[in-house]
């Protein structure tokens, strides 16, 4: 049984996250998360928000607040929405934890004892209208690669390029739009990552092989354009102070850490945060310092990402010669876009995870954004597509099934499972099409394949309805009520199996269908396909209820409002 150490990309702090952002990152993490549970493993899923960096400075000067504060706030609404979104973290951090700084300062003394970090002084765009030095981001320009025009000043979001301030056309403050930018000296770290380029790719070399190709492309491309010495501290007031045992000057000086070089040490940072909750009873350091090969350690991201968790932060560990724990499968996922442009915060574009959860149930959104998933390609969101998957999907194969056995079997024979006659021909094909299925669906999951894992859910649903339409117990109970009582006892064993095996998508709906009978013990446990294949988990004389409907479908109406609330209107 493996240990599996599961991270999704830290959710930003400075505002309430997208549906992009949900489907791009934690979501299917949660989905992995959960179905690695069921199926008995040891599983530490980690994530936490990234607090630190100039647009958290600045939304919390924007709202008026100190930053902590504001930070505090936002991470406490963001998790308020995970937790509706049933993301079952095992913990969920904060980048600007105590452990965290001790580790990111414990990770730049290693990189400075081993040679690795050089203080430098450098010509920092400075911009006279804002009165400060300019973090990369802050400005924008034009690409040099692509042409893109808000391009920024660490990264072109259009062809992902790492790129320096210098090398944008036409740049300006993001802050003010002034181009009134002046060049001054300043003293930074850099960490010498050309020094350990070799190392990068002869790690991604050896471990590199299994990964999705949008994961090893985009980090193959990185390493072929030069993996450059980049400045790791700010001018910033925010943020993992340098520490001043090792370097007193700029310490003094207030210089942080840049926020993506304290980011990633997070996951290690919240896994401190998480164990520190129970000492007695949880090990960090088994996970993350000299973790046996059980440990197997899955990052889910979305590709502008990549570049930092297969290159950038490899590179951090392995320049600490310490036995850190480093990645060994990267699910990448491309975007999700909305009407003609990617889901952006930025622009205020697309629905947001708040408001989606004020319309509809989490399970719906769950559902949909993962048999939707960006996985091989940008994906487009529309709300007629949402609204036909729902209604579907979700009400007409799997809520209406579920509630039509159940209603029918308590009008007839009462509140227990019937016994009826013993299964036959058409029981024994129906199990061994569910064995058959599920086994599919159990190989897309171990394979991270969350599009077709979720097809071949939907078509396990579809052989219970193609099932019952065959049998037709409202028919058959005319006739042969031994009959019937068999095909509802079946389905109601259907019922059960979905129940279980849909967690990982609709774990709200999927709880529902399971207490739906009185049985004994942990019945979210899963089922290996071999035992699936009797569907008899749930005995004659089971008490059961009815549960409320499901899923409710989306009317016409509902899908108009949806879209002139949203601004669902082609671009
Ligand atoms: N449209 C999208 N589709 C899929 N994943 C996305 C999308 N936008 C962002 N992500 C991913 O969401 C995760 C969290 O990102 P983060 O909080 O930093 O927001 P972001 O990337 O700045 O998004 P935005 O630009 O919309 O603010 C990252 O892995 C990011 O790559
Ligand atoms: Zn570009």
């Amino acid at each position: 049984m493996a240990r599996h150490l599961i991270t999704s990309a830290l959710p930003y702090i400075n505002g309430i996250k997208h549906l992009g952002n949900m489907v791009g990152s934690m979501l299917p993490a949660d989905v992995y998360s959960r179905y690695l549970r069921q199926r008995g493993h040891d599983v530490l899923y980690i994530c936490a928000t990234d607090e630190h960096g100039t647009p958290a400075e600045l939304a919390a000067k924007e709202a008026g607040v100190p930053v902590e504060a504001f930070c505090a706030e936002q991470h406490d609404a963001q998790k308020a929405i995970y937790d509706g979104f049933q993301l079952a973290f095992d913990y969920f951090g904060r980048s600007s934890s105590a452990e965290n700084r001790e580790i990111t300062q414990h990770f730049a003394r290693k990189l400075q004892e081993n040679g690795f970090i050089e203080e430098r002084a450098i010509r920092q765009v400075f911009s006279v209208a804002d009165d400060r030095f300019l973090p990369d981001r802050y400005i924008v320009g034009t690409c040099p690669h692509c042409g893109y025009d808000k391009a920024r000043g660490d990264q072109c979001e259009n062809c992902t390029r790492v790129l320096d301030p210098t090398d944008l056309i036409e740049p300006r403050s993001a802050i003010s739009g002034s181009s009134e930018l002046e060049v001054r000296e300043t003293k930074h770290l850099f960490l010498l990552q050309s020094k350990l380029a070799g190392e990068v790719e002869a790690w991604i070399d050896a471990t590199g092989e299994e990964w999705p190709q949008l994961a090893s492309s985009i980090a193959r491309k990185w390493l072929t354009e030069g993996l450059h010495d980049r400045s790791i501290t700010r001018d910033l007031d925010w943020g993992v102070p340098v520490p001043a045992d090792t370097w007193p000057e700029l310490a003094a000086e207030g210089k942080v850490f840049y926020v993506w070089f304290d980011a990633p040490v997070e996951y290690i940072g919240a896994t401190k945060e998480w164990a520190d909750q129970d000492p007695a009873n949880r090990d960090w350091k088994s996970w993350w310092y000299e973790a046996d090969a059980t440990v197997r350690y899955t990052e889910f991201m979305a590709k502008d990402n990549v570049p930092f968790h297969t290159v950038m932060f490899p590179a951090t560990q392995l320049g600490t010669r310490e036995p850190w724990k480093k990645v060994d499968y990267v699910k990448a996922f491309n975007w999700l876009n909305y009407y003609g442009g990617k889901f952006s915060t930025s622009q205020k574009r697309g629905v947001f995870t708040d408001a989606a959860l004020e319309l509809l149930p989490a399970d719906y959104w769950r559902y949909f954004l993962i048999a939707n998933a960006p996985e091989s390609d940008d994906t487009s969101f529309s709300w007629e597509h949402f609204t036909a998957t729902v209604n579907k999907d979700l009400a007409d194969t799997l809520g209406n099934f579920v509630n039509r056995v159940l209603s029918f079997s308590r009008k007839r024979f009462g509140d227990a499972v019937p016994a009826g006659r013993a299964a036959g021909e058409a029981e024994a094909k129906l199990g061994a099409q569910t064995a058959e299925l599920l086994a599919e669906y159990e190989g897309h999951m171990e394979a991270l394949q969350f599009r077709k894992a979720a097809a071949a859910l939907r078509a396990l649903w579809s052989a219970g309805n193609s099932y019952l339409e065959e049998k037709a117990p409202w028919l058959e109970i005319k006739t042969d009520e031994e009959g019937a009582a068999l095909t509802l006892r079946t389905a109601m064993n259907l019922i059960h199996l979905y129940a279980v095996v849909s967690e990982p998508f609709i774990p709200a709906s999927a709880a529902a269908m399971r207490a739906a009978f009185a049985l004994e013990g942990d019945t979210a446990v899963w089922v290996s396909a071999e035992e699936a294949k009797a569907l008899d988990a749930v005995p004659a004389g089971t008490p059961f209820t009815v549960p409320p409907v499901l899923f409710a479908k989306i009317t016409d109406d509902d899908l108009g409002a949806y879209k002139e609330r949203f601004g669902g209107a082609d671009a």
